[in-house]
């Protein structure tokens, strides 16, 4: 009887928030509202569906009219007319700036140069990630820096930039935009100067660890190349994945790295029970319903947090080490908070840190070695480049990481065609003016990177093509609107990890070709998707034998 009771009123509070919801997000009053003052202004854009929950339902909606063009071969490809050949045809028919609806969160598309130059530089703490995201990805991010906003991301952010966003693993020029912030940022220099003062890992210690990952990975190859008599066909997607997550595991937790190693598996578990998820977006009142996933997701969510508590007592007695978690620990035993916003704080950014570096780094290594797999001759050359300034058998150091010119414009070739990041998305917290644009309270607004990264209009007419002399003069040489170069997103939230991802990056691809020749194999099937990253659905098949 008690438990028909106890059923009966989780039915009620459950339809009662559905409810509430229904009305206050509202499918029907918010939506209005805004696009009435959005077509004040002009701005139009295809009718709200209740029915479109995510981008993917979109895709599928609109496949039937649009053609997707995956028949391209790779080194000439439209990647963003693949993606969402919907985006490219609202554009012709409303313009630049047009409104959509994803479910009930109503969303405005920018492309025009000099409106996305504000958006992406807007500072005020008004202007942050999407509400929706925060309750998407809660059980995963929990409030840690990439969801979080105001004064809470503003804090966290401050603890973790001098960590990540500093020389310790610059090696690469900063694009000449953020240099430019950097440069006028008193804030930021000050974060360098008190960051110089302490001993940590180190740009050495850090090249390093990234090293002893890739020749866990290339160790791998070599065995399999072996056994298959000379050559070998390879899916390398999983190697990456592995690369990166071992190199953020040891950037992370140092000597605990085994412990960390446990950590990342489960919260890619996490992850995927996550990703199951559809049409969540716009069924009001569904997240509220504790689904089999949702109890998968608990579970996983209390492991993670068990494990990281344990390796941060573990520390507390024993020696300190010089890596990202003592960091955090330190910064955040100096900031006078209680002890469970203090634990909440560290596993929420070990998470954090995790989930932004593990697989935009792996798809961008993948991306990379899949470009000059099709293209031989950059291939031969970057190679040439590489034995020259290392020689054969070398190991990188950070001088020689700065002379390797034709792997950095290969690499800013391959994350222009390929950003695992294809868009940066924000939300209003109050009315706001963008160019002549007033965006009220409450829209999102997407910057589509992918889309103005291959805009004819900015890059010139071979836009699709991969063609990576056009970096030779830099970011400001290869196109008209350099701000619109941002794989690493651009203004106050651009990636901390950055620095590092180059690195990372440069070191995988120099000791690849140092070591082994590769092409496509005849497997391989172009098939760029969007899941959280821009990746190649059907994996990437090499060709792979030593020099
Ligand atoms: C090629 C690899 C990477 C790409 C393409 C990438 C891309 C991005 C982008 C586009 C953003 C900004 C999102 C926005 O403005 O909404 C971002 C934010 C961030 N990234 Fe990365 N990222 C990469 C690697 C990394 C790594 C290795 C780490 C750390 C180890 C990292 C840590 C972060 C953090 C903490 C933020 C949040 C910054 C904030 O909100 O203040 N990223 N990343």
């Amino acid at each position: 009887m008690a438990l028909v009771f106890l059923i009966s009123l989780a039915a009620v509070v459950i339809t009662f928030l559905g409810l509430l919801e229904l009305l206050y997000s509202g499918l029907v009053l918010k939506p209005e509202r805004l696009r009435s003052a959005l077509r004040k202004q002009g701005i139009r854009g295809p009718g709200p569906s209740l029915l479109l929950g995510n981008i993917s339902e979109i895709r599928k909606s609109q496949s039937t009219t649009v053609k997707a063009s995956t028949n391209e071969p790779p080194v000439i490809h439209n990647c963003a007319a693949t993606l969402f050949p919907f985006f490219e045809q609202w554009r012709k028919q409303y313009g630049p700036v047009f409104v959509f609806s994803l479910g009930s969160t109503q969303i405005l598309y920018v492309s025009q140069a000099d409106v996305v130059r504000e958006i992406t530089t807007c500072t005020s703490l008004e202007f942050g990630k999407p509400s929706y995201q925060q309750k998407e990805l809660g059980p995963l991010l929990g409030q840690g820096i990439l969801t979080s906003n105001g004064k809470v991301w503003a804090r966290q952010r401050k603890i973790l930039a001098p960590e990540l966003y500093t020389d310790k693993v610059k090696v690469t020029s900063l694009t000449p935009f953020i240099m430019f912030a950097l440069n006028k940022s008193r804030f930021i220099r000050y974060l360098l100067q008190r960051w110089s003062g302490r001993s940590n890992l180190g740009l050495q210690g850090m090249m390093s660890l990234i090293t002893e990952s890739t020749t866990v990975l290339l160790s791998s190859w070599k065995s399999r190349i072996e056994k298959e008599g000379g050559v070998a066909e390879i899916k390398i997607d999983e190697g990456m994945r592995s690369f990166s997550g071992d190199v953020i595991s040891r950037a992370c937790f140092g000597s605990n790295y085994s412990k960390g190693a446990e950590i990342f598996l489960r919260l890619s578990a996490l992850q995927v029970a996550m990703s199951k998820k559809s049409l969540s977006i716009g069924i009001p009142g569904m997240r509220y319903m504790p689904t089999k996933k949702n109890r998968e997701e608990w579970a996983l969510e209390k492991d993670v947090r068990n494990l990281i508590l344990e390796i941060v007592k573990e520390r507390k007695e024993t020696a300190h080490e010089k890596d990202l978690l003592q960091m955090v620990l330190e910064s955040a035993e100096n900031s006078n908070l209680g002890q469970d916003a203090m634990d909440r704080f560290i596993v929420d950014n070990c998470k954090n840190i995790y989930l932004a570096g593990y697989e935009t780094t792996a798809v961008s290594a993948t991306w990379c070695l899949m470009l000059l797999a099709a293209n031989k001759e950059w291939q031969d050359r970057v190679r040439a480049e590489v034995l020259e300034v290392c020689g054969s058998g070398c190991i990188p150091d950070a001088d020689m990481l700065r002379k390797m010119k034709l792997l950095n414009m290969v690499i800013h070739e391959s994350l222009r065609l390929y950003p695992p990041v294809a868009v940066v998305s924000r939300e209003t917290f109050k009315d706001m003016k963008f160019g002549d644009i007033i965006v009220p309270k409450g829209l999102n607004v997407w910057t589509m990177v992918v889309t103005l990264h291959t805009d004819p209009e900015v890059w010139g007419p071979d836009a699709y093509r991969f063609n990576p002399y056009r970096f030779a003069k830099g970011i400001t040489g290869a196109c008209k609107f350099p701000h619109l170069y941002m794989p690493f997103g651009v203004g106050p939230r651009v990636c901390l990890g950055q620095n590092l991802a180059i690195v990372e990056l440069k070191i995988l691809i120099a000791l690849v070709l140092s070591e082994f020749s590769f092409s496509l194999s005849p497997k391989y099937v172009h098939s760029p998707a969007l899941r959280l990253v821009i990746e190649p659905e059907r994996g990437v098949d090499l060709l792979i034998k030593m020099l």
